[in-house]
């Protein structure tokens, strides 16, 4: 489909107020979108259907699910940037209220982890809301294409639900096959051109637990697992650590129901122990995550690759092969919109050793991940 045709169907889609989610896979070209043909609500029930699921951080409401049989998908092989892309970084517009708030809910965290030596991390967030005249979201999502090719961009639509964008760094599941991999991203830094990273001893330990978490949770669904050495990981401009984690994964009859909740949420988005750090968080942020922090992408899609045979003498030498699979992100770098108003969500782990202000920075920090591709008229 050419690109002009592709995001006039969503403009009319968004226009009639019907739901829709486009999206781009990291390092990916093609940009796909499903396009519910009526406004109905539809909930995951066992993991085994088939679509996209947007899921909120909170375990005990539902993921909504787009099914695919009620779903139109296109798709274009490559998003060409357009010529009148602007961007503009509208990081100005802070409250002095929040950052005390911040810090203080920091440092409420760092004397509870002295206290109670088995909670070892908790990931304290946040929720910006700036007032914007316009907003054409897929003006907005074209920028975050032309912005982040290494992200999962998306932009996600329901008229019962709200508006949603993102371009998030962090997988939370690949499934193809028996093939599972997944990652644990924390730390973070400032991106600095030509300027090697070094991270810190505060750094290496939060996402060590990440690491350790999921190995720890995957350790009797997973055979082979394999884990990388932690290595740096760019995201816009900021800087993360990350270990590849994979492994091979015999589906039982709960498919990869299993394996997300025993992933979702990881202490990259929430803590150790997780019940300990999501009560902390809910007596404390002060706010609803609602997706923030939750997961979305693809459920038990079918994926064809081509493949060359590289023989010699087979004339038809490529051949498709084709896969069932699941491929889910951690919703962070996000924003919602809602009458007027756009909100950004951003949080940062804390560990004994974490400074108050240095993670306010750290959030203000992501939070330009989105509002630098926000156009102004
Ligand atoms: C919680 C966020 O990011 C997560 C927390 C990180 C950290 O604590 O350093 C780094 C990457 C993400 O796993 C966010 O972007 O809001």
């Amino acid at each position: 489909m050419q690109q002009d045709i592709f995001f006039s169907n969503l403009k009319e889609q968004y226009t009639l107020e019907l739901p829709f989610v486009v999206y781009r896979k990291p390092n990916a070209s093609e940009v796909t979108a499903f396009l519910q043909k009526d406004s109905t609500i539809n909930y995951v029930s066992d993991f085994q259907e088939k679509g996209f699921v947007f899921a909120p951080f909170n375990t005990a409401e539902k993921p909504i699910l787009f099914k695919e049989e009620d779903c139109e998908r296109i798709t274009i092989d490559s998003f060409k940037k357009l010529e009148n892309l602007f961007l503009v970084d509208t990081s100005a517009i802070i409250s002095e209220a929040a950052h005390q708030f911040h810090v203080a809910l920091v440092t409420n965290a760092v004397s509870t982890l002295k206290e109670e030596t088995d909670f070892k991390k908790v990931v304290l967030s946040r929720k910006e809301s700036v007032a914007i005249e316009a907003f054409s979201p897929l003006e907005v999502f074209q920028n975050i294409l032309a912005t982040y090719p290494t992200a999962f961009c998306y932009c996600w639509y329901h008229p019962s639900i709200g508006l949603w964008l993102g371009a998030t760094p962090e997988t939370l599941l690949k499934v193809y096959r028996n093939k599972l991999s997944t990652m644990a991203l924390a730390g973070t830094q400032r991106y600095i051109e030509h300027t090697e990273a070094t991270w810190g001893e505060k750094e290496i330990r939060e996402q060590q637990i990440v690491t350790d978490t999921i190995v720890e949770a995957l350790s009797d669904k997973v055979q082979k697992l394999e884990v990388s050495k932690a290595h740096t990981h760019r995201a816009g401009n900021l800087l993360h650590l990350k270990t590849d984690i994979s492994g091979t994964v015999a589906m039982g009859d709960d498919g990869i129901k299993e394996v997300i909740t025993a992933l979702h949420p990881t202490p990259a988005v929430c803590g150790l122990p997780r019940e300990r750090a999501k009560n902390f968080i809910v007596a404390n942020e002060g706010y609803d995550r609602s997706f923030y922090s939750g997961y979305l992408g693809e459920l038990n899609n079918v994926q064809t690759t081509e493949r060359n045979r590289n023989r010699r003498n087979v004339e038809n030498s490529v051949y498709k092969s084709t896969a069932t699979g699941s491929h889910l992100f951690v919703n962070l770098r996000c924003m919602e919109y809602t009458d007027g108003l756009l909100h950004f969500y951003v949080g940062g782990g804390i560990v004994e050793g974490s400074d108050g202000e240095a993670e306010w920075q750290e959030t203000v920090h992501k939070s330009n991940t989105m509002k630098k591709i926000l156009p102004v008229k």
